[in-house]
Order: structure tokens, then C-alpha cells, then sequence
């Protein structure tokens, strides 16, 4: 199978509710390889974009598709995506291996594949528990060994960590990353933004259906920046303005202390050496990753930095 094959593209994406518009004219990738976070705060259009990858809602114009195909046209849909949007839809009188039963057998997959996948997600120690008796945390692990009853290729989760502890997060995060290392397509929902942090590698940003900003979680970051304390601060912010000029931008964050743009920690560090200013401090900065979609989304209340 040739890389990109199963990449979600997604061209001028608009869904329009009565006069509600959720989606607006939405452009973005998700390629194989890599876990990609889809994050927006409520009501952003991220749910409905992903019913319309899996032909759930139909667009008011633009296309969704997977691998050049819109879900209905996929050869085998069930086998080639899997996904959990929302978590209820549980016989309640059935166990955790007589639902991923009935679905292997709705899919048209193996039977070998029930404990497989009830391996794969930590549902084996369950699985005779009737679904009604499981918690938040065993229900997700079985919506996602369900999605994984066809071994798909792409895989659409909806908010996958609520109701997930810490370690069920941890768990998630490094499957999902062994997934994707498949050359498998991820796209994840969130709009928890420290555990997108940790487990995908690009983002894709979106507010009030609209796209803020796409590529890797790095660059969502922006500019950098170094904390500095020091009794002779005033003297360090000549000799860096002296030595840098206009590379440098220079912050006052007390008496004593200065926030440093433009500089790496050990460029500041040499030349107050090379001065003999003492420092007291010297911390990188960077925004989190939370107040970097803040600033994005433009539902903060000012410096991220
Ligand atoms: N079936 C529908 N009929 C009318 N409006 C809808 C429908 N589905 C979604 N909407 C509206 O579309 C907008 C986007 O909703 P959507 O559920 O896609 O957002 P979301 O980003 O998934 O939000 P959340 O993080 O809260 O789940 C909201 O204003 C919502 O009220």
C-alpha cells in the first residue's frame, strides 16, 4: 500500500444547520504516519466534520473524504475506518465479548478478531462483565475495540480520554502512537488540550467552523522566550540591546527581573559572563500549549508569552 493512500482530505467543507452555520469553508489534510489532534472549544464544528468524513451528516458544500473517497464510495467503509463518535449504543444485558460478537459478525469480520482486539485495548480482564456494569473508562476501551474489529486503516476518535484516568491516558496516548507508526491515519478529537500535547504530533485548529491554524504542535508554540533575573538587570538589558539591536526584545517583569525575546539561554548567559553580570535566574519560556489555542483562537486575555 503506498503512503498517503488513506490520507483525510477535507476542501471547502461548509455545513449549514437551519441558520446555523457549524462548518465554514474548512481546508485541511491528515496524513498517514502520525497522530493528529483535531482541537476546538465547544461547538467548534468538530464533531459534525467528522459525521461528514463518515457520510453521517451530508454536506452543505465541499467534500470530506479518505483516501480520494467519500465514505460511501470506500470499498470496504467498516474495514478501511474505524471510529467512535459518541459512547452510548451498548446492549445493556450483553457482555463485553458478545457485543464485539455481534459486531465481528455485522462487520463480516473473523471471530479471531474479537480477542484480538480485546487484547489490543485492555478489555480481556472485562470481558465477561456484563456493558451495563462497566465504568466510564472499560466502556471507552470497548468502543474502541470495536472500531478495531475491521483492523482498520484510519481511525476517528471523538474526545477518546473522557472518562479515561490517568493511566488510561497513558495507555491511549502509546497506542495510539504504535497505531499510527503503522502508517496509519489517527485523527483525534479534543478540546483537552495537555493530553493532545503528549500524544499527537500535528494539530489541526478549528473555531466556530472555521480553521485557525494546522500543521505541527511544535510550531503552534510561537516565539520563545527566556526569563532573567539579576541584581544588575538594567546593565544586562544595555549590554544584550548593545550587542543583539533590534534581534532583541526586552520585557520588564519586576525590579530585577526581565523576559528575554529573540535569544537562545546560552547567548544570554555568555554575554553576562562576558560582563560579569550575575544571574540569579535564567529559565526558557514557552507557551502551553493551552495558551498558544488561547491566543489562536483569540479567547485570551493577552501576552501568551
Ligand atoms: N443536528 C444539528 N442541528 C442543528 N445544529 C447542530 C447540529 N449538530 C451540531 N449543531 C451545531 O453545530 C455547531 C457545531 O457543533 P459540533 O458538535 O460539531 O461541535 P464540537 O466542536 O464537536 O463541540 P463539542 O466540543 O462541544 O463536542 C454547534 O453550534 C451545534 O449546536
Amino acid at each position: 500500500m503506498n503512503r498517503g493512500s488513506w490520507t483525510i482530505e477535507v476542501h471547502g467543507l461548509t455545513k449549514v444547520f437551519d441558520s446555523v452555520a457549524a462548518v465554514s469553508d474548512l481546508d485541511f489534510t491528515v496524513s498517514p504516519g502520525t497522530v493528529t489532534a483535531f482541537l476546538g472549544p465547544n461547538g467548534a464544528g468538530k464533531t459534525t466534520t467528522m459525521r461528514m468524513l463518515l457520510g453521517l451528516v451530508t454536506p452543505t458544500s465541499g467534500r470530506a473524504t479518505i483516501g480520494g473517497l467519500r465514505y460511501a464510495e470506500l470499498p470496504r467503509p467498516a474495514a478501511t475506518v474505524g471510529a467512535v463518535l459518541d459512547t452510548s449504543g451498548f446492549h445493556p444485558d450483553h457482555t463485553a465479548r458478545d457485543h464485539l460478537g455481534v459486531y465481528a459478525r455485522l462487520g463480516g469480520f473473523a471471530r479471531s478478531r474479537v480477542d484480538e482486539v480485546m487484547d489490543l485495548t485492555g478489555v480481556t480482564p472485562f470481558a465477561r462483565r456484563t456493558t451495563r456494569a462497566l465504568s466510564t473508562g472499560m466502556r471507552r476501551r470497548l468502543h474502541l475495540a470495536t472500531a478495531l474489529l475491521g483492523d482498520p486503516r484510519v481511525l476517528l476518535l471523538d474526545e477518546p480520554g473522557n472518562g479515561l484516568d490517568p493511566e488510561g491516558i497513558a495507555w491511549l496516548r502509546g497506542f495510539l502512537r504504535r497505531f499510527a507508526a503503522e502508517d496509519r491515519t489517527v485523527l483525534i478529537s479534543s478540546h483537552v488540550l495537555s493530553e493532545v500535547e503528549q500524544s499527537a504530533e500535528r494539530v489541526v485548529v478549528i473555531d466556530r467552523g472555521r480553521l485557525i491554524a494546522a500543521g505541527a504542535v511544535a510550531d503552534l508554540y510561537g516565539e520563545a522566550a527566556v526569563r532573567v533575573r539579576s541584581p544588575q538587570a538594567g546593565s544586562l538589558i544595555a549590554v544584550l540591546l548593545t550587542a543583539h539591536g533590534g534581534a532583541v526584545r526586552v520585557t520588564d517583569l519586576g525590579p530585577d527581573t526581565v523576559r528575554v525575546h529573540g535569544l537562545t539561554t546560552a547567548a544570554i548567559a555568555a554575554d553576562a559572563a562576558a560582563h560579569g553580570i550575575p544571574l540569579h535566574e535564567i529559565t526558557p519560556e514557552r507557551p502551553t500549549l493551552e495558551q498558544a489555542f488561547l491566543h489562536l483562537t483569540g479567547h485570551d486575555q493577552g501576552d501568551v508569552s
